[in-house]
């Protein structure tokens, strides 16, 4: 018999480093819809998810903003640790303390105090005015920016309650999912806007056009809730003895799992850190990482981890191949942890080197039970930072997160600050386009992941790993000609708009 492709096994077995674009599948059989097929799966051993993806815990990519929207798509964000304990952990109960993806941090003040300048509307279009002044008194009105600006130059300067809207109706329950705030408004047609409030806490202000633009995306379904009624959220840590604080406090705000942040999770450091975690604090997941091989996973397994972080320099800003000289091409690696770690029921994340739906596909029937992504998000509303402009592109940011510059905002202790002087940068700091809302994107991306499972006969997660451990599912190596041919070509110009 001719053979027809090849089981993985072969495949993954001949000392070649394959990545995503290296490798394709033969498609199989379909007898269901795409509709039919469930991504649905687990981000490490007790933590479902609807969606499979994940956010990256970098600075450009994930906070509480991308989190909430992370959570809403049934997928999860984990906010990263460049940043001082208490505000990470503020950015923790931030996102569990709403059920829409919205997150505006408005200015609070009482009615005596005065509107300084236009900065008071940095973050919100509205300043809301409490007892207090504080997020945690009652509320007693508003002013939006434009009703501001329209003011007399004196009365501009005047306290607050000679101009402000006093309302004292437009407290919603925290937990109002997006659903519940569309009613609202249609309910309350003079209303434009409407306060979260948990436990006399005003968490945050939702407004009637945020609403209308969110109805505008491809619809929501329930999201990843925890048992309290909250979005679910990880947060990023290291490994050292600073990092035990920081997990305190993450615990408190309510974090539901937390990633040791590493970019060679086979260490001492990091083996006695999820010996702490899984000690003290018994009901937390914690994913060890990262690892691209057998041996790195197993002793992470055995140490205790709950999920795996795979993937070393296969990130788009990544320059550890190159600084290093050690790492693995993502396809393989994904390959060959999951061997391992599905032998022992620990979830993996693929993390890096996604840039199209297609290399979604790859890492979850190679194995992977999520795919973490940064680039892939960071052009978004939701990442972190504002627009700007580059040769007439709009663009965000983008940096490493062992990028010079990030570094030296704070994660300088983890790579030796405190005791070299000789700083080796092993990212780069970058740029990438604006991308519009993760919930209109990510919702599109995940339909053709479906559509590629169809092809495959693969109607869930389960199934895919099932065929191909089987070897039923059938791949080989694309030659460089056929990546070529596998990409558009021989046109003059085109436009790519996928949806
Ligand atoms: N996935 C990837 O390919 C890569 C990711 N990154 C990202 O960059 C960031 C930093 O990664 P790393 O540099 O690997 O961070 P890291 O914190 O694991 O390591 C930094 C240095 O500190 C040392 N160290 C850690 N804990 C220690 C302890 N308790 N006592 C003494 N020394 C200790 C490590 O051995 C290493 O030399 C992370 O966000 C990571 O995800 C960086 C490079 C590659
Ligand atoms: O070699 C590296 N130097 C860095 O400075 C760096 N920062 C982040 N990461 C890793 O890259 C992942 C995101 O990759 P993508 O942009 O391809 O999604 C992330 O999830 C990380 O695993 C780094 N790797
Ligand atoms: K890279």
């Amino acid at each position: 018999m001719e053979e027809d492709g090849f089981a993985a096994t072969k495949l993954f077995n001949q000392g070649y480093s394959y990545t995503y674009d290296d490798v394709i599948f033969l498609p199989h059989y379909i007898d269901f819809a795409t509709d039919d097929v469930s991504l649905a799966t687990r981000l490490t051993r007790r933590l479902p998810l609807l969606s499979p993806v994940v956010s990256s815990p970098m600075d450009t990519v994930t906070e509480a903003g991308m989190a909430a929207a992370m959570a809403s798509l049934g997928g999860l964000g984990i906010i990263h640790s460049n940043l001082p304990p208490q505000v990470q952990a503020s950015m923790v109960r931030s996102v569990k303390s709403r059920r829409v993806p919205l997150l505006s941090s408005p200015t609070f003040k009482s009615s005596e105090h005065r509107i300084d300048s236009l900065d008071d509307f940095d973050s919100s279009p509205y300043v809301l005015v409490t007892q207090s002044g504080s997020p945690s008194s009652k509320l007693i009105g508003y002013v939006s920016r434009s009703e501001w600006l329209q003011l007399d130059g004196d009365k501009k300067d005047a306290r607050i309650d000679t101009y402000m809207t006093s309302s004292n109706e437009l407290v919603v329950p925290w937990n109002y999912s997006l659903a519940q705030m569309d009613n609202y408004f249609k309910e309350k047609k003079d209303m434009d806007l409407a306060a979260l409030v948990k436990e006399e806490e005003v968490v945050d202000l939702v407004t009637r056009e945020d609403v209308d633009r969110l109805k505008e995306y491809p619809r929501l379904g329930v999201g990843t809730v925890g048992p309290d009624g909250g979005w679910r959220v990880g947060a990023a840590m290291g490994t050292r003895l600073e990092d035990k604080e920081r997990l305190e406090l993450l615990v408190k705000a309510g974090v539901d799992v937390v990633v040791l942040d590493s970019s060679q999770g086979n260490s001492i450091y990091q083996i006695e850190m999820i010996k702490y975690v899984k000690g003290m604090y018994k009901e937390l997941d914690v994913v060890g990482g990262n690892v691209v091989t057998a041996a790195q996973a197993e002793n992470l397994i055995r140490a205790g981890v709950d999920g795996l972080r795979v993937g070393m320099g296969s990130g788009s800003i990544c320059t550890t191949q190159e600084v290093c000289a050690v790492g693995r091409g993502q396809a393989t690696a994904v390959y060959k942890v999951a061997s391992i770690a599905s032998q022992h029921g620990v979830p993996i994340i693929a993390d890096g080197g996604i840039s199209f739906s297609g290399h979604i596909v790859k890492a979850l029937v190679l194995g992977a039970s999520t795919v973490m992504m940064g680039g892939f998000l960071a052009g978004s509303t939701e990442a972190p930072g504002a627009y700007e402009y580059q040769n007439g592109c709009r663009i965000k940011k983008y940096r490493g997160m062992g990028s010079l510059e990030a570094m030296t905002k704070g994660s300088d202790a983890r790579y030796l600050g405190d005791t070299a002087k000789l700083k080796i940068a092993q990212g780069v700091v970058g740029a990438v386009a604006d991308k519009g809302s993760v919930l209109n994107f990510v919702p599109y991306t995940l339909q053709a992941v479906k559509q590629g499972f169809q092809d495959l006969g693969a109607s869930s997660l389960q199934s895919a790993h099932d065929l191909l451990r089987s070897g039923i599912l059938r791949v080989e190596v694309r030659s460089g000609a056929a990546q070529v041919e596998g990409g558009v070509h021989g046109l003059v110009s085109y436009v790519k708009k996928s949806f």
